[in-house]
């Protein structure tokens, strides 16, 4: 069984300035990990890291086994990888033509290979995930004919037919309206709890990781990051920092549990410590 997915020292350079530098970061099963910063910072990147599709030049991305032994991702076959870790990603227009079944049914076969055909059994688990996320009326329609929400789910699902440990969420809440943010924030909440799946998800808006994380990496524009329990991360001048934004997070009991919405009040002027 495997127990998280840990980064180690991980720097990431697409020419000679570095995206990332020494980026170490655990997520844990059972737990949500968000990972923020301002636009352009390097959220994607290091999520490509994570799931393998991306080589960082330094460093190393291992599954960890919960008797400890630990496994570099970089060493496992594409197969093994993909049934291992999911990555979900912000859009994917090369399967707009494909309906949500066959597309869920292309996360239960993968890694076996192309001349690999699905049969009944991987029909009805395909069946399932797309009814358990509530999309059972979308399953014979062309993802290209669906709403930005509902191709997400989609994608979800074929992520879940993988049943990876390991699932990795390009910005899951972008284009979604307020009722669907929430949807997807719960629904990665219930498959860390429920199934024991270590989540991570990229967004840039600090309000996400206090919904839907237990933890945070926060990705500084110069490369920098902190990385721990949400409320220690992410702070009124770990904000600033990172966004050259002043905020203010405001924490309340709403229905008897803590919330906490962070509040951009002005940006910080140009050229003004941050
Ligand atoms: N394939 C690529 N080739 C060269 N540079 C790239 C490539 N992909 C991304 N970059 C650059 O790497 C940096 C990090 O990009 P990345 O997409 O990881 O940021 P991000 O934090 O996810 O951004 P956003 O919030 O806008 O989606 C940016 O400067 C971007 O221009």
């Amino acid at each position: 069984m495997v127990s998280g997915l840990s980064a180690l020292g991980l720097s990431f350079a697409w020419t000679t300035k570095p995206v990332f530098s020494d980026v170490s970061v655990r997520l844990r099963r059972g737990t949500v990990t968000a990972i923020l910063g301002a636009n352009g910072c390097g959220k994607t990147t290091l999520l490509r890291c994570l799931s393998g599709l991306n080589k960082p030049q330094a460093g190393s991305v291992e599954l960890e086994a919960a008797d400890g032994t630990v496994i570099a991702v970089s060493s496992l076959s594409a197969p093994l990888r993909a049934r291992s870790i999911a990555l979900v990603p912000q859009m994917s227009e090369t399967s707009f033509g494909y309906s949500a079944l066959e597309i869920v049914l292309m996360g239960r076969t993968a890694g076996s290979g192309m001349f690999v055909l699905p049969g009944r059994d991987d029909e009805e688990a395909a069946y399932r995930e797309i009814e358990s996320l509530g999309i059972g009326h979308l399953a014979h329609r062309p993802l290209g004919e669906m709403s930005g929400g509902e191709q997400r789910l989609v994608l979800i699902a074929r992520a879940l037919a993988t049943n990876a440990s390991v699932m990795l969420l390009d910005e899951p809440a972008a284009h979604l309206d307020f009722r669907n943010q929430l949807l997807v924030q719960d629904l990665m909440v219930r498959l860390a709890s429920d199934r024991g799946i270590a989540v991570g998800f990229t967004t840039h808006l600090p309000t996400d990781c206090f919904a839907a994380g237990s933890h945070a990496l926060l990705m500084h524009r110069d490369g920098g990051h902190q990385f721990g329990p949400v409320e220690e991360v992410i702070t009124d001048s770990a904000i600033r920092h990172a966004f050259s934004v002043d905020a203010r997070i405001i924490a309340m009991q709403l229905n008897g549990s803590k919330s906490h919405v962070v509040v951009p009040l002005k940006p910080v002027p140009q050229g003004e410590h941050v």
